[in-house]
């Protein structure tokens, strides 16, 4: 018999492309809620309650609320694509590569990871673990996303500014994914974090700098790039690449997509290194993330409608 799903903010940019990735297959049933009833508390609360499977596309407030609406017997697994829970105990965090094998599966609580927290951790988690970076080191971070990271809102402010040719912000240096980063990294300091957004729907450009000559305790660049390849040697989403491109760019109309691929550029010398991710925000940093969890929650195959 087919899971039930319920996407509570299905109509939203994140929920929009999981809609997407769940169409035609038949493990799933989606449940879905007209105009006039996705925003009624009762309708919500019967869909949510009603499901094997909550997914939550919502502001974190919404979000909060859904997970008080369902019945504490109703027996709905959630996952969180906002940043509500994401460091709440009780909840997974929905990075399989990163939590291992056999969590998600299990779980009743996922949080899925932020999109610029997806490529920070992604980077630097496992070198920490492996002792090849030190966790007493203030990282930076710089980014670059696709307008549609902001969703709706930010949509359409590209839409009607037509002339928005880049944006840095959280230029108060706080920014909701600074504990996520740090707590799901394993690092002592929270980081020194540089967003950005540039006039393309999709794509996301994460990367942290490191001067590794002053850093004493890091590992050189080669040895940086054989770790991260060894880690993720098993997993059909995210490469490590070997050797540098002579550029990496973000592109206006890319299709979607739910890699991950990550660089370790080394200067010659091996004295400084930039470790880059590279992914679709609404791809491995939310939409496709979900569906991930939701395949290995449902025990069906882990990147079933993904596009790899
Ligand atoms: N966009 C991205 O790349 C990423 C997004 N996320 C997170 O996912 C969540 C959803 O983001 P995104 O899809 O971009 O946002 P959008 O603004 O595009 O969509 C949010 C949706 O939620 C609906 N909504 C708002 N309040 C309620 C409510 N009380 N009850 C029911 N529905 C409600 C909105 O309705 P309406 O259509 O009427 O506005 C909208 O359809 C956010 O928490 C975001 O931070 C996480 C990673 C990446
Ligand atoms: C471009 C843009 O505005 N991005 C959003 C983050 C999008 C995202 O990752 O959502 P979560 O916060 O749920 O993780 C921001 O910086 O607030």
């Amino acid at each position: 018999m087919a899971h039930t799903v319920f996407i509570d903010g299905a109509e939203g940019t994140t929920g929009i492309e999981i809609r997407d990735r769940l169409q035609g297959r038949a493990e799933f049933e989606l449940i879905a809620l007209s105009d006039a009833e996705r925003k009624d508390p009762a309708c919500r609360k019967a869909a949510l309650d009603f499901a094997d499977f909550a997914i939550l596309c919502l502001p974190d407030e919404a979000a909060r609320e859904a997970v008080a609406m369902v019945a504490p017997d109703a027996g709905t697994r959630i996952i969180d694509a906002s940043s509500a829970h994401r460091t709440t105990p009780g909840w997974i965090y929905g990075f399989p590569e990163i939590v291992g094998p056999g969590v998600i599966e299990r779980a009743t609580r996922v949080s899925n990871p932020g999109c610029y927290p997806t490529g920070f951790i992604a980077l630097l988690a496992p070198l920490v673990r492996a002792r090849l970076l030190p966790r007493d080191w203030p990282y930076t971070v710089n980014a670059v996303s696709g307008f549609s990271g902001g969703g709706k809102s930010l949509i359409a402010r590209y839409e009607d500014e037509g002339d928005l040719a880049f944006r840095t912000y959280a230029l108060s240096l706080d920014h909701k994914h600074l504990a996520e980063m740090q707590a799901k990294s394993g690092v002592n300091h929270t980081p020194v974090f540089a967003p950005s957004v540039v006039p393309a729907f999709r794509g996301m450009l994460v990367e942290v700098p490191l001067p590794i000559a002053a850093m004493r305790t890091a590992a050189a660049p080669d040895r940086l790039r054989a770790e991260l390849a060894r880690y993720y040697a098993n997993s059909r989403l995210v490469t490590v690449h070997q050797g540098a491109p002579s550029e990496l760019v973000v592109r206006n109309g890319a299709d979607p997509s739910d890699r991950l691929d990550l660089w370790v550029l080394g200067s010659a010398d091996g004295t400084r290194a930039r470790l880059v991710a590279m992914y679709d925000n609404l791809g491995k940093g939310a939409s496709g993330a979900a569906v991930q969890c939701l395949n290995l929650m449902a025990g069906t195959d882990e990147l079933a409608g993904l596009r790899v």
